[in-house]
């Protein structure tokens, strides 16, 4: 491909070279660089590729596109923009040949259920016969293809690569969660979404060092999405729903409680759904249906009625919708990995004090004797997190045991002295077991007649980030294992 073509849809200016240079792949990596490649300089928070062009053009890079002037040999093009990682999102979506153009996109965003909402979305779309992609948390997943995300909503050369695979397996829709930082980092610059989801925004989450300054940037982030959305379906009922979608492009119907909202939750009530606890989400104004959620939780009501909006935009039928609604699986989500009278475990993803205290709030509803927490907090992120989550537990666990999560590059200590700090601010009884195997197993292994254990935190990741490190460990996995051990389980 032509320098010219790859760039048609960024604003530039040519610093030296030939614009027609012939292109042979594209690389942001001094490490994977090949001959002909175009080079896409970033400016990051560890390394600035900027300073690197002489290595990387005598490694045969053909091209440039950089943010300021850099050094380059004679010949060798070199493209100046405004910013890099949003023309990086452009020049791949060109390399890719539109991916998306072909196919219905919808963007999820949101502090919490932004995975739940994709996924119950995927299964109603699915339940009405179309073929779907899916890029959020949990993975990217396609045809028959599971692929592990490093972030919520990867960089943009992997969505855009994902698209197009997605694209060539014939996909009709594919839903992506879109986090704030990915807006701020221009993963998603480019893509236009034809139905987009707020969820709910709460502060205490994703402010920090390394995410949002404050949080006036989160929300204005967040509300990004909604310049690049034909129609947006917003949560009524959160309290900042008219700051998010105030000013921006899209045309906006709310979903909610709120007799106002366009799509109403007229009665969204606990209720048995194949013998579990469950929901009954009863609706009015744009759709009028019943429907059983097999998830408890009454906030994931909120999710299963945003999931009703899009189902509606697509044409899937109430019926379809009843289906997929009462039958979903959506793992580490408020996942029940055991359920007794004697004992019951549940491994969820919460990570916040906002997604704790209505995961506890949920658990409640299977009238356990008591609910004892497992949980730790992520290292190298808002620390906030940690302080409202003792508090969060402290308050509403009967007992809580502090583990480790992804430490990252802090140490353990560190992270559980927040913890402790929240713990303090209540009567709540913890304690403290760093390992986090051995933190489960003493669980179960001294669980009393009736008792619930939620473990949280690492969700449906299989590792622990420690040190630079992912260290192997699957909270559903070792749950079962020790479950069998003990006798629960066969
Ligand atoms: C804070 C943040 O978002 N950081 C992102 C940012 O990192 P960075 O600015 O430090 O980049 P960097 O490591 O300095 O690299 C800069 C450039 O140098 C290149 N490089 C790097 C190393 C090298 O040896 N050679 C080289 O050429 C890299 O390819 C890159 O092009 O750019 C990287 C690559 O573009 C991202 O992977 C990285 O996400 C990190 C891993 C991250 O943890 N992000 C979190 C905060 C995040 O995005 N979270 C959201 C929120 C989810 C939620 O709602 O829960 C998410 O979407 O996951
Ligand atoms: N609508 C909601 N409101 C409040 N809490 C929720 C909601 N949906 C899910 N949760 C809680 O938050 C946890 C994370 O949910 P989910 O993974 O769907 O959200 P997310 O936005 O993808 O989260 P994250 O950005 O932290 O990965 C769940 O395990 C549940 O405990």
């Amino acid at each position: 491909m032509r320098l010219r073509d790859l760039l048609e849809a960024v604003g530039y200016t040519c610093l030296q070279g030939d614009i027609d240079t012939e292109i042979h792949g594209i690389s942001q990596d001094n490490r994977k660089v090949e001959p002909g490649n175009l080079f896409i300089c970033i400016a990051g928070s560890r390394f600035d590729t900027h300073e690197l062009t002489m290595e990387i053009a005598a490694r045969g890079a053909a091209a440039f596109v950089a943010e300021r002037p850099v050094e380059a040999p004679s010949g060798t093009a070199v493209v100046l923009v405004e910013s890099c990682r949003a023309a990086m999102a452009r020049i791949y979506a060109a390399f890719y040949g539109y991916p998306a153009r072909g196919m219905k996109l919808v963007g999820i965003t949101g502090t919490k259920g932004k995975t739940t909402t994709a996924q119950m979305i995927v299964s109603v779309l699915k339940a009405g016969g179309l073929k779907v992609g899916s890029i959020g948390t949990n993975g990217t997943d396609y045809d028959g293809k599971h692929i592990e995300n490093g972030n919520t909503t990867p960089d943009s050369y992997e969505i855009q690569r994902h698209l197009r695979g997605m694209a060539d397996a014939g996909c009709q829709a594919v839903v992506l969660e879109v986090s704030s930082q990915a807006e701020k980092m221009h993963r998603v610059d480019g893509l236009e979404f034809d139905y987009s989801i707020f969820t709910n925004i709460s502060p205490g989450d994703h402010v920090s060092p390394t995410e949002h300054k404050d949080f006036a940037e989160y929300m204005e982030c967040k509300s990004m999405l909604f310049d690049h959305s034909k129609v947006a379906f917003v949560n009524r009922d959160d309290e900042n729903w008219e700051k998010i979608v105030e000013g921006r492009s899209c045309r906006a119907f709310t979903y909610g409680c709120s007799p106002e909202a366009d799509y109403r939750a007229e009665i969204l009530e606990k209720a048995q759904v194949h013998g579990l606890p469950g929901l009954r989400l009863v609706t009015s104004g744009q759709d009028s249906g019943e429907y059983l959620v097999n998830m408890p939780g009454l906030f994931n009501g909120y999710n299963a009625l945003a999931a009703v909006c899009i189902g509606r935009a697509f044409g899937i039928s109430q019926e379809k919708m009843q289906e997929a609604l009462c039958r979903l699986y959506i793992p580490a989500r408020l996942e029940m990995v055991y359920v007794s009278d004697k004992l019951s475990v549940c491994v969820d993803s919460a990570h916040s004090g906002y997604s704790m205290q209505h995961l506890i709030e949920a658990l409640r509803e299977y009238h356990p004797k008591r609910v004892i927490v497992i949980f730790g907090c992520g290292g190298n992120r808002s620390r906030d997190r940690r302080f409202d989550m003792g508090e969060v537990c402290g308050n509403l666990a009967d007992f809580s045991i502090v583990t480790t999560e992804h430490n990252r590059f802090e140490t353990f200590e560190s992270i559980v002295r927040d913890i402790r700090e929240g713990l303090g601010r209540t009567k709540g009884s913890y304690m403290v077991i760093e390992d986090r195997a051995a933190a489960i197993r003493y669980a179960i292994e001294r669980a009393q007649d009736g008792d619930m254990i939620a473990v949280t935190g690492l969700g449906h990741d299989k590792h622990q980030a420690i040190s630079g490190k992912n260290v192997p460990f699957d909270d559903v996995a070792f749950a079962r294992a020790t479950l069998k051990e003990f006798g629960y389980l066969q």
